[in-house]
C-alpha cells in the first residue's frame, strides 16, 4: 500500500522530536532544500567585521568575506577530485565502488548474503543488498532528519567509526555514499527494515522530499539506484559494463559468504560481458588466482589459504604462485585488498606479505644448507609471482577517500605474523616443490645481481661519454675523424691555445700541477691521479686492459709543452703514460709532440721561428746571413701571442708535429722508458729533442 507523496512521513509518526520542522514537500525540489541550510549564527565574529577592517579589505579585495565555508555537499561538487580522485572514467566507476563497498560491508558483517547489481537501459546503476538496511529513524543530533537523510547528505556521517555496528568494514570515513549522492543527477534509496519499505530521493545531493514510508514489507536491505551527473563527468559519461562486471566479480572472490547477481541491459553491452551472471566463489582467492593465471605453467602449485586472527577481529587470505613465463604482459602481479577494498597502490599488507615470503624462503634455505638463499630480496620473490592478498582489519587507515593504499602499520604486522606458520608448513611439507621454488628465486636473485653489474659498467661507460672534464675545451666536431686533442702544460698556455685553435677540430686540455711519475706508479695511483684520469675522460677511453682504440674521441693526441727542460719532462711523463696505459694509441701512430719554437728571429720585415739552438744557427747561417737580426727567446707557450702560437705550432697548414713511435724491439722499448724516466732531466730533454727531430723529418702532418 503505497502512500501518496504528501502522506505523513516518518517524523509525523515519530513521537520523539518536538517540535519537528515541517517536512519539505517533495515538489519544492532541490532549491527548497538548499534554502534550508542554516544561516551562520551571528555572535562574536560580528564585532570584528566592523569599519576597522574595511579599508584593508577594500585595498586587497581579500578579507574575511573571501573565506567561504562550503555547506553540505557543495564541496564535493566543487572539488570532486578530492573525494573520488578526479572526474574521469576511473573516478566515475569509483562511485560504483563506494556503493558496492557499503553492501559488501553488510555482507562481511554477516548481515547480508546477496547483492544485486543492475545496470539498466537508461544508465541507472542499482546496488541492492539484503542486509540490515540503512536506519531510517530520526537522527538524535539532526532534528527533523532521518539517519538515512543524514547519511546521504552529511559528510562524515556513518555507522563505521566506532566499530560497534561493523567490525572490519571497508567504509570508515562516512563519506562514500554521500559523495555518490552529491555527484548523481538523481539518486533513490529504498530501505526495507522494521517491517516497512522506505524511500527517499535526491538530486545532486539535495533531498527531493522527506523519507517516505512506502508500505509494509517483510524484506530487509538497502537499494541505491543512481545515475552519475553529466555536469560533473561530462556529457555522455556512462558506466562501462565490462568494468562494473570486473569490479563485482573481484568482490565476490574476496568474500566467500556473498553471492552477487549481475544484470545488465543488453543495449549497454558492446563486448563479451554477460547480461546476467551469478558470482559466487566458495574457493575464494585460490579460485580467483586459478582463473587469472589460466594456462600459464607455474613453478609450483599455488600457495593459498586463509587465517583468522585469534582473540580479535582480523584475517588474511592469500593465493600466490610463480612462473618464468610471465602473466600476460607482466612478469608478475600483486593485487591486494583490505576489507574487500582494492588497494592498487599496495601498502602495509603487501609489505607484510613480501616480508613473510622472503623470510620463509631464507629460513628454508638455511634449513636445507642452501647458502645462496642469503641473496634473496623481496623484489626477487615478488617479481615473477602472481599474488592475491586480502586482509580484514579493524579501523584500517587508507590514503585518501579512494583508498588506493593501505597505511595501517597493523597491516604489515598481522600479515607477516599470520603467514609465517602456513608458509613454513607449505615449504617443509613438500620439499620437492619448496626446492624448485627456492632454486627459481635464487636464479632471479643472481640475474638481478648480474643485471646490476652490467648496468654499473654501462653507467660508467655512459658517464665517461657524457661527463667530460670541466677544463676541457672540446672541439665542435663530434666524430673523431680529423680532430686533435692538445694536451697543454698549465693554464696560461691553455688560454693561448684556446685562442689559437680551430674550434671545429681542435680541443684543448690544460694539465695543472705535476702529473705522477707514471713509470713507477701503481695502477691504483694512476687511477687516483686527477690529471691523468681527466685525460682519460677527455679521450673517452679507459686506461689499461679495458682500453679500446675505437673509443678514442680524437684522431690525434698532441702533447704540447714548453720547449724547455720542464716541458720536456712533462712530455716524457705523458709519453710514458701513453706507453704504459694505452700503448695501442702509440702503436697506431695517434700520439704526437707539438714543436713550438724557442726563438723568433727578425730582420726588418723578415721573421722566422727556430725550434731549437741548432735550428737557430742554421737559420742565421742561411736566411739571415749577413743581416742585422733581433733574436727573441720564448719563455713558454703562454708568452706567445695566440696568432704566433697558431702560426708556428697549431695551424695544420703550417705547423710540424712529431709522431711518437715505438722502437721495434722490446729491449729498445725498455731502454726508451729508462731513458725517459731517467733521473737527469737534461738527458731526457736531449732524448726528446733528438727523437723529435728524427720524427719531424720522418713525418709531416
Ligand atoms: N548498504 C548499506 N547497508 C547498511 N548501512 C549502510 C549501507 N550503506 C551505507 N550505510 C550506512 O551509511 C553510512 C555512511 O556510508 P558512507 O559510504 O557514506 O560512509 P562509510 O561507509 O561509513 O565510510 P566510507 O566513506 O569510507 O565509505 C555507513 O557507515 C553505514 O552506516
Ligand atoms: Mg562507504
Ligand atoms: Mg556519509
Amino acid at each position: 500500500m503505497a502512500k501518496p507523496a504528501e502522506a505523513p512521513s516518518l517524523f509525523d509518526l515519530s513521537p520523539a522530536p518536538s517540535p519537528a520542522p515541517a517536512p519539505v514537500p517533495a515538489s519544492e525540489g532541490p532549491r527548497a532544500a538548499q534554502g534550508r541550510s542554516p544561516s551562520p549564527a551571528p555572535d562574536k565574529p560580528q564585532a570584528l567585521s566592523s569599519a576597522a577592517t574595511a579599508p584593508v579589505a577594500a585595498a586587497s579585495g581579500y578579507s574575511a568575506a573571501s573565506i567561504e565555508v562550503l555547506e553540505g555537499l557543495e564541496p564535493v561538487r566543487k572539488r570532486p577530485g578530492m573525494y573520488i580522485g578526479g572526474t574521469d572514467e576511473r573516478a566515475l566507476h569509483h562511485l560504483f565502488a563506494e556503493v558496492l563497498d557499503n553492501a559488501m560491508d553488510e555482507a562481511v558483517a554477516r548481515h547480508a548474503k546477496r547483492i544485486e547489481v543492475v545496470l539498466d537501459a537508461e544508465g541507472f546503476l542499482s546496488v541492492r543488498d539484503d542486509g540490515r538496511g540503512i536506519p531510517v529513524d530520526p537522527h538524535p543530533k539532526h532534528p527533523g532528519k532521518s539517519a538515512l537523510e543524514v547519511v546521504m547528505t552529511v559528510l562524515h556521517s556513518g555507522g563505521k567509526f566506532s566499530g560497534k555496528a561493523y567490525e572490519t568494514s571497508g567504509g570508515l570515513h562516512g563519506v562514500g555514499v554521500s559523495v555518490v549522492n552529491a555527484l548523481s543527477e538523481r539518486l533513490e534509496v529504498t530501505v526495507w527494515r522494521d517491517g516497512f519499505e522506505w524511500r527517499q530521493s535526491f538530486s545532486r545531493g539535495h533531498v527531493l522530499g522527506p523519507v517516505e514510508q512506502v508500505g509494509p514489507s517483510r524484506k530487509r536491505g538497502t537499494l541505491i539506484r543512481f545515475r552519475p551527473d553529466e555536469e560533473i563527468f561530462g556529457v555522455g559519461a556512462a558506466f562501462k559494463p565490462a568494468r562494473l562486471f570486473r569490479m563485482a566479480r573481484s568482490k565476490a572472490y574476496l568474500f566467500r559468504g556473498v553471492e552477487i547477481r549481475w544484470t545488465c541491459a543488453a543495449e549497454r553491452i558492446t563486448d563479451q560481458t554477460p547480461t546476467e551472471a551469478l558470482l559466487h566463489f566458495p574457493g575464494g582467492l585460490a579460485d580467483a588466482l586459478a582463473e587469472r593465471i589460466g594456462e600459464v605453467e607455474t613453478v609450483t602449485p599455488a600457495f593459498a589459504g586463509r587465517v583468522e586472527r585469534q582473540g580479535e577481529a582480523g584475517a588474511v587470505e592469500w593465493a600466490v604462485t610463480w612462473t618464468a613465463a610471465g602473466f600476460g604482459e607482466a612478469d608478475g602481479f600483486v593485487s591486494s585488498y583490505c576489507n574487500t577494498v582494492s588497494t592498487p597502490d599496495g601498502g602495509t599488507h603487501e609489505a607484510g606479505f613480501r616480508a613473510a615470503l622472503v623470510k620463509g624462503l631464507k629460513a628454508y634455505g638455511e634449513l636445507t644448507g642452501e647458502k645462496r638463499a642469503g641473496l634473496i630480496t623481496a623484489e626477487d620473490v615478488i617479481a615473477n609471482a602472481g599474488a592475491l592478498v586480502s586482509v580484514f582489519i579493524r579501523n584500517p587507515e587508507f590514503q585518501g577517500q579512494t583508498k588506493d593504499r593501505l597505511s595501517s602499520p597493523e597491516g604489515q604486522r598481522m600479515v607477516e605474523q599470520l603467514l609465517r606458520d602456513p608458509f613454513d608448513h607449505w615449504l617443509t611439507e613438500s620439499p620437492k616443490q619448496a626446492n624448485a621454488l627456492l632454486a627459481f628465486i635464487i636464479e632471479r636473485a643472481e640475474e638481478r645481481l648480474k643485471r646490476r653489474k652490467d648496468k654499473e659498467v654501462q653507467r660508467a661507460a655512459a658517464t665517461r661519454k657524457l661527463r667530460l672534464p670541466g677544463k676541457l675545451a672540446d672541439c665542435t666536431r663530434q666524430a673523431a675523424e680529423g680532430t686533435e686533442l692538445f694536451i697543454v702544460e698549465g693554464d696560461s698556455a691553455g688560454g693561448s691555445a684556446k685562442q689559437a685553435r680551430d674550434r671545429n677540430t681542435q680541443a684543448i686540455l690544460p694539465l695543472r700541477g705535476k702529473i705522477l711519475n707514471v713509470a713507477s706508479a701503481t695502477a691504483d695511483k694512476l687511477r687516483q691521479n686527477q690529471e691523468l684520469s681527466d685525460l682519460a675522460l677527455a679521450l673517452g677511453v679507459q686506461p689499461g686492459s679495458r682500453f679500446r682504440i675505437e673509443d678514442l674521441r680524437y684522431e690525434r693526441i698532441v702533447i704540447m709543452t714548453d720547449a724547455d727542460v720542464d716541458g720536456a719532462h712533462i712530455a716524457a711523463l705523458l709519453i710514458t703514460f701513453f706507453y704504459r696505459s694505452m700503448p695501442e694509441a702509440i702503436r697506431q701512430g695517434r700520439v704526437f709532440l707539438a714543436l713550438p719554437p724557442l726563438y723568433r728571429i727578425q730582420a726588418g720585415a723578415l721573421s722566422e721561428y727556430a725550434r731549437d739552438d741548432a735550428h737557430r744557427d742554421e737559420l742565421l747561417a742561411t736566411t739571415f746571413k749577413g743581416k742585422k737580426v733581433e733574436i727573441g727567446r720564448f719563455k713558454g707557450l703562454g708568452e706567445m701571442m695566440a696568432a704566433q702560437l697558431k702560426e708556428t705550432t697549431m695551424d695544420p697548414k703550417k705547423r710540424t708535429l712529431a709522431r711518437v713511435t715505438l722502437p721495434a724491439s722490446e729491449e729498445e722499448i725498455e731502454d726508451l722508458v729508462e731513458r725517459l724516466m731517467g733521473r737527469k732531466a737534461e738527458a731526457r730533454y736531449q732524448f726528446i729533442q733528438e727523437n723529435a727531430r728524427f720524427a719531424t723529418a720522418d713525418l709531416d702532418v
